[in-house]
């Protein structure tokens, strides 16, 4: 995978940057398939999933800096098949566009082994979100794999984050630590990002000061309801970038907002380019 002066693109975190740079987009794309929402035409397809997420994705890749599948969706439907392939499909359509893969693992180091294995070499990931609490031996398999990314849990975008990652520790609230435990002790090979919500812009600001040009995984734009200036403003680093703002149940299922004669990917396309161009307008 080469960038526009023909570099090699090695990591997860240049492959990003690439991204960002290529499609002038800060726009993440969630792809979270909803049997029940998804168009008629393809409910009867054996691999509706599949082909449900593709028609999403050619209609977006050319606003999008990554990809962001949910794993829970496919796997509630037996479809992990169908995410191997989408995954699959991605990688050779779109190799310039990371894959992040949301599993939010978290488990003691052997089996966060298998979990890394999962998603990297099975589902052929550049990147896989993870919790941190259960501390650094459960992140450190990721770690092997250098050229990666893993991108940890800080301030969720829900509100029930706050029961736990707003507990004060040494008179700071826990995400704080968690933010500065990663940027300063866990980021050896500089391929980290954090999950920080865009529900939450004064805790994404918080955050970016703490961690500076880290890539931040930033969801809860679109259907839950946060505040695109706001976030962009609070997250943008010193070179207005540095965000993956993840937008999925309002980019897939667009349609219901059809405009007359408008199919449900290019309602996709549409509200992608709109998110795109709303976020653009702040950096
Ligand atoms: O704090 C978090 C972490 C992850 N998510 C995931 O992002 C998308 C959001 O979907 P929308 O339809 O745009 O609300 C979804 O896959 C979540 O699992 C999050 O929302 N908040």
């Amino acid at each position: 995978m080469f960038d526009n002066q023909q570099t090699f693109l090695v990591t997860f975190t240049e492959k990003l940057a690439a991204a960002w740079n290529a499609n002038n987009s800060l726009l993440c794309v969630g792809l979270d398939p909803d049997i029940a929402r998804l168009p008629p035409e393809f409910r009867a397809q054996p691999d509706a999933i599949y082909a449900f997420c593709k028609a999403v994705a050619d209609a977006t890749a050319h606003a999008a800096c990554a990809f962001k599948p949910q794993i829970a969706y496919f796997a509630a439907l037996r479809a992990e098949d169908q995410l191997e392939a989408l995954c699959a499909y991605l990688r050779s359509a779109y190799p310039h566009i990371p894959i992040v893969l949301d599993a939010k693992r978290g488990d003691i180091g052997a089996t966060a082994e298998q979990y890394a294995r999962e998603a990297y070499e099975r589902y052929g990931a550049d990147a896989v979100t993870v919790s941190p609490y259960m501390g650094y031996d459960s992140v450190a398999p990721y770690l092997e794999w250098t050229d990666r990314g893993i991108i940890i849990l800080c301030r969720t975008s829900n509100p029930g984050g706050s029961d736990l990652q707003f507990l004060k520790v040494d008179g700071e609230p826990l995400y704080k630590h968690v933010a500065r435990m990663v940027a300063e002790k866990w980021n050896r090979n500089g391929q980290c990002g954090l999950v920080v919500g865009a529900t939450f812009p004064d805790e994404l600001a918080e955050v970016r000061r703490i961690v500076g040009d880290m890539p931040l995984l930033v969801p809860g734009i679109g259907a839950q309801g946060g505040d695109i200036e706001a976030t962009v403003k609070a997250g943008r680093n010193a070179a207005g970038s540095g965000m993956m703002i993840n937008s999925s149940r309002a980019i897939l299922y667009a349609s219901p907002d059809l405009q007359a004669g408008e199919d449900f990917a290019a309602a996709s396309r549409r509200v992608a380019i709109e998110t795109r161009d709303a976020i653009n307008a702040f950096r």
